[in-house]
């Protein structure tokens, strides 16, 4: 599986948010992170705000919901035009009946485990989801120090992919940067949201640059 970049908007300029999502083009994704200030205690944006990312660039867009009662709320952020929708196992109330709705839309489903979550029971359920994020900061905010004792998880769930010849993405989102990115793809990761590091670079359409020579 090609490593695939996936900027997070969190902690771009967005005042002036389409030049931002412009800079990033040659990247594969759009993270856009979601919070309730339930959740996580952050509050940043919602459906209308993934409408108007869908609205200004081509890259498939990857929602991460950092929200209570996913189950309620996921099936908008389809509509809203997401590629990928991710919701928390640890707040999700029937986290496999969700997979399976978000895919009937259309959707890949996407199921995201805070640091202290143990990865074990979703090895049973891989078949159910797209892609597996592991989460490497405690969700809430971007910017913060990379936690490498989250790793063990990556490899675990890495392992099982291969063993049993699934089509999942490994994503790990978080304290990603330069130097953090060659241990998370040792691991297996294969899917890096990267937030801060990029758009606090000067140019950050070269740093994707940057992070596509260090992934090949
Ligand atoms: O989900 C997130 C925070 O909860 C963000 O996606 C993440 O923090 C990205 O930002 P950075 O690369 O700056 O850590
Ligand atoms: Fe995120």
């Amino acid at each position: 599986m090609n490593a695939k970049i996936s900027p997070s908007i969190l902690n771009s300029d967005i005042a002036h948010l389409a030049d931002e999502i412009e800079a990033i083009s040659a990247a594969d994704r759009v993270h856009v992170d979601v919070m309730d200030g339930h959740f996580v205690p952050n509050l940043s944006w919602g459906v209308p705000i993934v409408q108007a990312v869908a609205g200004v660039t081509e890259l498939p867009i990857d929602t991460h919901l950092m929200i209570e009662a996913p189950d309620r709320w996921a099936p908008d952020y389809v509509t809203a035009g997401s590629t990928v929708v991710t919701f928390h196992w640890e707040a999700a109330t029937a986290p496999i009946r969700l997979a399976r709705e978000l895919r009937n839309m259309g959707a890949k489903a996407g199921v995201a485990l805070r640091p202290g979550t143990p990865v074990e029971p979703i090895l049973d359920h891989l078949e159910e989801f797209d892609l597996v994020l592991i989460m490497t900061v405690e969700p809430g905010f971007g910017g913060q120090k990379f936690l490498p004792n989250t790793l063990g998880k990556v490899r675990a769930v890495k392992n099982a992919i291969r063993e049993r010849n699934l089509d999942v993405e490994v994503q790990v989102d978080g304290g990603v940067n330069r130097e953090t990115i060659h241990e998370a793809l040792a691991a297996g990761a294969d899917n890096f949201v990267i937030g801060s590091a990029l758009f606090s670079a000067e140019d950050p359409s070269v740093e994707v640059l940057a992070f596509r020579e260090i992934l090949s």
